[in-house]
This record gives structure tokens, C-alpha cells and sequence, in this order.
């Protein structure tokens, strides 16, 4: 079994293959390193690694890359726990690709929003227990990404002169948080500060995040994976059946919600964004974001 037999060190599935190992086809080659799939040997921590320069935002193609690799992951028995990470300096997940907003293709922006959603379902809803290393920025689908494992360990910001932010956006840029993602924030914070937070899109600095329990840890930029791994190899120890039982009591309705609403939810969400007002604000918000860089 590959967590019994490799000495302590971090391996990429792809070596795994060139050392002689098997291991079922991980995600490296053919989504071409979206993200990065690693596992140690010593205590079965799977850590996947978002590696979509520049700010790992969520392309159909990058939903898919990362569904397929928790999927991979799931699929080996002795794996527990599972660490989310970046590869990026600065940045954790900069949410959805607002490009696939502009001008769709609607058949695009269809399978789009669903793999979106599909990730909701494979992580929120994963059997494994999952630590996200928040290294960087984390607004709205990144936010959503943080809020879908079991535990937050974000990048502190004392002593930052611009310090990483997390929180649902949406509204200040117009457009509004799907419903499953807004009782996410609201099973997570409480109803009062989800509310402000959504009514006024707020994006916290590490330290007013941790106030409001939307991460439950601040270590330094440098401790951050160490630390999520550390903490995955803590929730790897505890009975693996009566873990996911307990996460599943206050997930599975929701869950069973978007399953049962997932495509009326996919209609809603292709009307609304190919609506000429929404292409408006998305088309002022990309200009925007460019001009950020001239
Ligand atoms: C009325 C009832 C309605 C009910 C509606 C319900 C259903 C409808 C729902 C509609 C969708 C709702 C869900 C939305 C969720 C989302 O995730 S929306 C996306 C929100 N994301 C953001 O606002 C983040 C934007 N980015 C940033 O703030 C910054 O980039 C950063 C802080 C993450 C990083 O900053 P920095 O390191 O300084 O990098 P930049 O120079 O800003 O960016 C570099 C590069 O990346 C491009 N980029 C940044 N973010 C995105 C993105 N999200 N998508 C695509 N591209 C992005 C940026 O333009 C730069 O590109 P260039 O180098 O200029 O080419």
C-alpha cells in the first residue's frame, strides 16, 4: 500500500509512476497541472494544489481538475484527510472565472456552472475530512472553496501592508451569491454576520475573519501548509465513520437541496448571467480588473 511503503516525502502521482508505484490516473498530465495531486507517504495527508496562474480563478476546466483529483483522492481507502491549497504567492482562489460570464456559450455556461456546483458537492459533501491552507486572497467562489472543507487556516495578517481577504463579494459587484452558497456562509458564521457580510460584500482581513469564526486559524505565511497538514493528519485520526456521520448532520440537507434543485438552479443562473444587465456589470467588472494592472 503506498502509505506504508514510501519513505516521509512529498509525492507527485506522476513520480509515483516513474518510481514503479500504481496509482490510478491522478490529475496531473492531461488537465496539464491545474492542480497538483501529492500524498505522504508516512501519514496518508492527500494535498491538492491549485496551480492556475495568475490567480487560480474557476474555469470549467479548472472545476473539472479539481472535482477529478477529490474524486481520485476519495477513491483510495486508506487516504483520510485532504489539505486544499494554492501554489501561488498571494493568492488562494480568486472565485469564478469571470471571463466564462462574458459573452457565454451557452452550452459552455451551462457545463460550467455545473461542474461548479459539482465541486460543491464533492467537497462539501466529501467523505474525507478537509483543511483549506488559505495562503492568499479568497473572495467569493474562493471563499466558497474555504467554507467547503472542515477546518480554515488562513495566512495571518499582522504586519501585512495589504493583507489577504475572504468573504462572499458578490453583492458589491452586483451580482449575488446562489442560495446554496449564501447558507453555506450562514451555517458557518451565523445568520447576523452573514448578513452583513452578504448585504454589504464584505471581503475580511484574516484577523476579522477569525473573529467571526470564517477561519478558524492565523499562522504565519511560511506555516500555513505545514500547519493545514499537520492538522489533516489530527482529523485522519479520528473513526472515519462516526467523522462523516457527524459532518453529514449538518450538511445533508443542503446538500439534498441543490441535488434536488441543481438544474432549475443551473436555468436560473444561465438566465441571469446572459440577462444584458448582468453582461453589463461583468463586462464594467473585467474592464475594471484590467485597468487595476495599466
Ligand atoms: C437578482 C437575483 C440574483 C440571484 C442570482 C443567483 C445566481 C447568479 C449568480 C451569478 C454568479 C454568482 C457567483 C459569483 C461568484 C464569484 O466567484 S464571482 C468572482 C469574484 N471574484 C473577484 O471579485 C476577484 C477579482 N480579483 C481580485 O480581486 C484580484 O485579482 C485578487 C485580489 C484575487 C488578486 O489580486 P492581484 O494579485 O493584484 O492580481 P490582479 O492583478 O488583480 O489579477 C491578475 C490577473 O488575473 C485576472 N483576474 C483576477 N481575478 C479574476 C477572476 N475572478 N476571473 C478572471 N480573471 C481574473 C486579472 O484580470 C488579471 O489579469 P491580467 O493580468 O490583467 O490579464
Amino acid at each position: 500500500m503506498l502509505v506504508a511503503t514510501l519513505s516521509k516525502r512529498l509525492l507527485r502521482v506522476g513520480q509515483a509512476k516513474r518510481c514503479g508505484l500504481s496509482l490510478r490516473s491522478f490529475s496531473d498530465a492531461k488537465d496539464k497541472d491545474l492542480v497538483l495531486t501529492s500524498i505522504d507517504g508516512d501519514t496518508g495527508v492527500a494535498t491538492i494544489t491549485m496551480n492556475q496562474a495568475p490567480v487560480n480563478s474557476l474555469s470549467l476546466e479548472m472545476c473539472q481538475a479539481i472535482t477529478t483529483a477529490i474524486k481520485e483522492v476519495e477513491s483510495q481507502p486508506e487516504i483520510q484527510s485532504l489539505v486544499l491549497a494554492s501554489s501561488l504567492p498571494g493568492v488562494f482562489c480568486a472565485g469564478l472565472d469571470i471571463t466564462e460570464l462574458h459573452k457565454p456559450d451557452e452550452k459552455r455556461l451551462t457545463d460550467f456552472w455545473h461542474s461548479f456546483q459539482q465541486i460543491y458537492f464533492d467537497l462539501y459533501g466529501s467523505r474525507l475530512a478537509t483543511i483549506a491552507a488559505i495562503a492568499g486572497h479568497a473572495p467569493a467562489a474562493g471563499c466558497m472553496l474555504a467554507l467547503s472543507c472542515d477546518y480554515r487556516i488562513m495566512v495571518s495578517g499582522a504586519g501585512s501592508k495589504k493583507p489577504s481577504t475572504i468573504g462572499l463579494n458578490e453583492t458589491k459587484l452586483g451580482i449575488v451569491a446562489p442560495s446554496w452558497l449564501g447558507y453555506q456562509y450562514i451555517d458557518t458564521i451565523g445568520q447576523r454576520q452573514a448578513e452583513l457580510g452578504l448585504s454589504l460584500g464584505l471581503l475580511h482581513q484574516p484577523e476579522q475573519a477569525l473573529a467571526i469564526g470564517l477561519v478558524d486559524e492565523l499562522v504565519p505565511r511560511e506555516e500555513v501548509l505545514s500547519r493545514a497538514q499537520a492538522e489533516a493528519v489530527k482529523w485522519g485520526k479520528i473513526p472515519a465513520k462516526a467523522r462523516l456521520a457527524s459532518k453529514m448532520l449538518a450538511r445533508k440537507a443542503r446538500l439534498d437541496h441543490l441535488a434536488a434543485t441543481r438544474k432549475e438552479d443551473n436555468d436560473f443562473f444561465r438566465s441571469f448571467v446572459t440577462n444584458e444587465t448582468a453582461q453589463k456589470i461583468i463586462d464594467g467588472y473585467l474592464q475594471s480588473l484590467s485597468k487595476k494592472k495599466s
